[in-house]
């Protein structure tokens, strides 16, 4: 793949895991769907304030560790967890750990903009208001700045009060990002969140979770790889359940140390 298409360190350095602050550490977890193992000991170190990819073909686990590390797989009956995710050096599966606080500070955004049937301005306050927060000036404070931040409020500010479904899909899916940024959270899970988008909006979406990762750690599933490659600083390749490679982007998709990750990203898998 080309050099140029690769997302740029605003400093031109490389980037090298080990001079990383780690946000998430996950510790040889495994995961079953009832007799199904998912999830094979995956250890994997996601650094603050970068974007990580997931990439691996349909089926390999992409979107389920992603879903561990907000505890989303919680809400699956046949699901079961060993092993260990740290956040910040705190064990998210431990005993006594406050889930809605979690997810407040690890927030998701789907392949499929889900926003609330409420108005533009409604979407964006809605985590503040369960907060408790009532004061006018703070709602309207926040829901411009993560509308702005979410490179969408030019786009809105003239109809705040109308109803998100009358927004396009790509305009609903940087909504769904200004909610989920109007709560602060420190990490933000993106599950394929270009894959329904059109190519306009998909480049919009890329361009925001770049602006995003100096504020934000930032861990997207893609199917995608040039999108994979545009976007994200380190990659992770998975297969059937296991970590085959983690690197820099860079070194991933232009000198990948494992010949399986070397055919699949050069399509020669399957
Ligand atoms: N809720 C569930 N119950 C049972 N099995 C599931 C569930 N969710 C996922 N699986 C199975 O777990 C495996 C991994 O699925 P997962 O969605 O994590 O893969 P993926 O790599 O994200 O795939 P894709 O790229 O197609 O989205 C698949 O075999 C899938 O069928």
């Amino acid at each position: 793949m080309d050099p140029k298409h690769f997302a740029k360190q605003p400093d031109g350095r490389k980037l090298k895991l080990s001079d990383e602050t780690i946000s998430i550490n996950v510790d040889d977890l495994r995961l079953w769907y009832g007799e199904d193992q998912v999830l094979k000991g995956i250890n994997l170190k996601i650094p603050a304030k970068r974007v990580t990819a997931f990439i691996g073909p349909s089926g390999c686990g992409k979107s389920t560790l992603l879903r561990c590390m907000n505890r989303m797989n919680d809400l699956i009956d046949i699901c079961r967890i060993e092993g260990r995710i740290e956040l910040e050096g705190r064990d998210i599966y431990a005993p006594g750990i406050d889930v809605p606080e979690l997810r407040r500070q690890v927030g998701m955004v789907f392949q499929k903009p889900n926003p609330f049937p409420k108005s533009i301005y409604e979407n964006v306050a809605y985590g503040l208001r369960l907060q408790g927060v009532k004061n006018r000036r703070t709602l309207d404070e926040v829901v411009e700045k993560s509308l702005r931040r979410a490179a969408l409020w030019d786009e809105v500010k003239d109809r705040l009060h109308e109803n998100a479904f009358g927004l396009s899909g790509g305009q609903q899916q940087r909504l769904v990002i200004a909610r989920a940024i109007a709560i602060e959270p420190e990490v933000l899970l993106l599950d394929e969140p270009a894959s329904a988008l059109d190519p306009i909006s998909t480049a919009k979406i890329e361009e925001l979770i770049y602006e995003l990762k100096d504020e934000y750690t930032i861990v997207i599933v893609t199917h995608n790889m040039q999108q994979a490659a545009r976007v994200s600083d380190y990659t992770a390749y998975l297969y059937m359940g296991e970590l085959i490679e983690y690197n820099d982007t860079v070194t991933v998709f232009t000198n990948p140390k494992k010949k399986a990750t070397e055919d699949y990203i050069t399509g020669r898998y399957g």
